[in-house]
């Protein structure tokens, strides 16, 4: 596995393959077994499969999936690892009473390059097996089994926010959620030269990833989307309801090149027919002029008063296009989370908001991270990286969490404001006042863009 710059692959064919076909972690089979359950692999297209993904339906307080619904999934659920936990003296023993998925995918970091990443998804205990520590050993065993097949990251989006810090994860790229009241947000933004046309479902489905694939790597937090994900955006999954309400647009530039897409339905409102919201699904935008033109289409939709969209980031260039930036209610939320595994490969990876030398002293509650670390950046934002052991360094030493770490790994949360909220400390021997110390290390991890993720996974 490689780590590359943009436009390049760092995960191979073969690496996912073998990821996907890796044992589950010894330490976490034990700890089950010593309860009485069973940790194993759950292959997609075996017997196991559908009361696996109705276990994890189950699990999210969800109906049960029929054969058409269980067919689509199978069929779309191959790039994922994964096992279930199961008790062989529950009734239906051939349920699993814990369920969890990974697979290896690339995260995109400051600096238009994108680096491994364990992604993990349907976490679920059943009820009946709650609170004895099953989640905690799932957890705890992909990230270790991760680990072990050299994966330097990994990453989620959540339920609920209080479940991961304690492994390591940070949310670390915001996710905002905008209201926009449309009479009040007049336009004042740019009006680029190319056109918005209407196109088809089928159409749009086959544009989102290709423009996806050319914006991701300059977008940190974004991630390379599994294929079934752009179905749902673009409504054709076959197993997926109200599909006929969303519409697709794309703008293509003077030349005609198709440069931005978004997919939208519009809901109606029964007591006033001029009163229509309208859900923004997904838009991608590859150049400024397409996402001018794509936003401009949507706020001046005639019968609608709202726009709602949400997974935007929390720096939209939009809010300074619109007349009064008090017509848009946002909202935001901890979204992308992701948990450093191997420090010299995730920091040499990303690049850096200034120059500068850092002692890193990192604590892990799992142990994976933990360490001393000295951070070199040049004037270019390349940063080298070092296992110090018990070296010292005459440098400013941040001393912090591999949580804390990770949260300022995409550049979207400042260390002085984890040092003020006392999650991180910043010493310098040398200097009078800690002030300037702060500042070095904030602008050496910060980054000029704010990171943001487009979907949940
Ligand atoms: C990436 C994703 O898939 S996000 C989706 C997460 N899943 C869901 O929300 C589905 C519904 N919920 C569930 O299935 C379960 O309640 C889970 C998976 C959240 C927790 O499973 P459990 O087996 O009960 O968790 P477990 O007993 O291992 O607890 C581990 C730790 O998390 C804590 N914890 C568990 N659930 C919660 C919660 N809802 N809120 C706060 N803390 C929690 C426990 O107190 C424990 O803390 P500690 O080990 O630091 O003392």
């Amino acid at each position: 596995m490689t780590t590359l710059d943009s436009r390049t692959v760092a995960v191979g064919e073969d690496d996912r393959a073998a990821f996907r076909a890796g044992p589950v972690d010894e330490e976490s089979r034990s700890r089950l077994a010593d309860g009485g359950l069973e940790y194993r692999r759950v292959a997609v297209e075996g017997d196991d499969y559908p009361s696996w993904l109705q276990s994890v339906a189950r699990g999210f307080q969800d109906g049960e999936r029929s054969a058409e619904q269980i067919a689509a999934s199978r069929e779309r659920s191959g790039y994922r690892r994964l096992t279930g936990v199961y008790d062989p003296q529950a009734p239906v023993a051939d349920a699993p009473v814990a369920t969890i998925a990974s697979w290896l995918g690339e995260l995109s970091v400051p600096g238009d390059a994108v680096i491994p990443s364990c992604a993990i998804s349907a976490v679920t205990v059943a009820p009946t097996h709650r609170r004895r520590g099953v989640a905690r050993a799932m957890l705890e065993g992909e990230l270790r089994a991760a680990h072990a097949a050299g994966v330097p990251m990994a990453m989620l989006t959540v339920s609920e926010s209080p479940l991961y810090g304690r492994y390591g994860f940070a949310p670390a790229a915001a996710g905002a959620e905008w209201r926009i009241e449309t009479k009040r947000a007049a336009w004042i933004g740019p009006r680029p030269g190319g056109r918005v046309d209407f196109v088809s479902r089928e159409r749009v489905r086959e544009l989102l990833p290709v423009l996806h694939e050319r914006v991701r790597p300059s977008v940190a937090g974004e991630i390379d989307v599994p294929g079934s994900h752009w179905d749902g955006f673009a409504g054709t999954n076959p197993a997926a309801e109200k599909t006929g309400e969303k519409r697709a647009v794309q703008y293509a530039d003077a030349d005609g090149e198709v440069r931005g897409a978004a997919v939208y339905a519009v809901r109606e409102n029964h007591e006033d027919f001029t009163k229509a919201t309208v859900d923004v699904h997904y838009l991608l935008a590859e150049t400024d002029d397409a996402y001018a033109a794509l936003w401009r289409f949507l706020l001046e939709l005639d019968l609608v008063a709202e726009v709602h969209a949400s997974q935007l980031s929390v720096d939209e260039p939009l809010l300074w296009m619109i007349a009064d930036q008090r017509a848009a209610k946002v909202t935001v939320r901890d979204h992308q989370y992701v948990r450093i595994l191997d420090v010299v490969a995730s920091l040499e990876t990303r690049r850096y908001g200034g120059a500068g030398t850092l002692v890193l002293d990192v604590s892990d509650p799992l142990g994976i991270a933990a360490g001393r670390y000295l951070l070199e950046v040049d004037e270019s934002g390349a940063g080298r990286v070092r296992s110090l052991g018990s070296e010292t360094v005459d440098a400013v030493t941040v001393a912090l969490g591999v949580t804390e770490l990770s949260a300022t790994y995409l550049g979207g949360v400042s260390l002085a404001t984890l040092a003020a909220a006392g999650r991180v400390t910043v010493t310098d021997a040398a200097a009078e006042s800690s002030v300037n110390a702060l500042a070095m290390a904030t602008s050496v991890l910060g980054w000029h863009t704010a990171p943001r993720l487009s979907i949940w996974y």
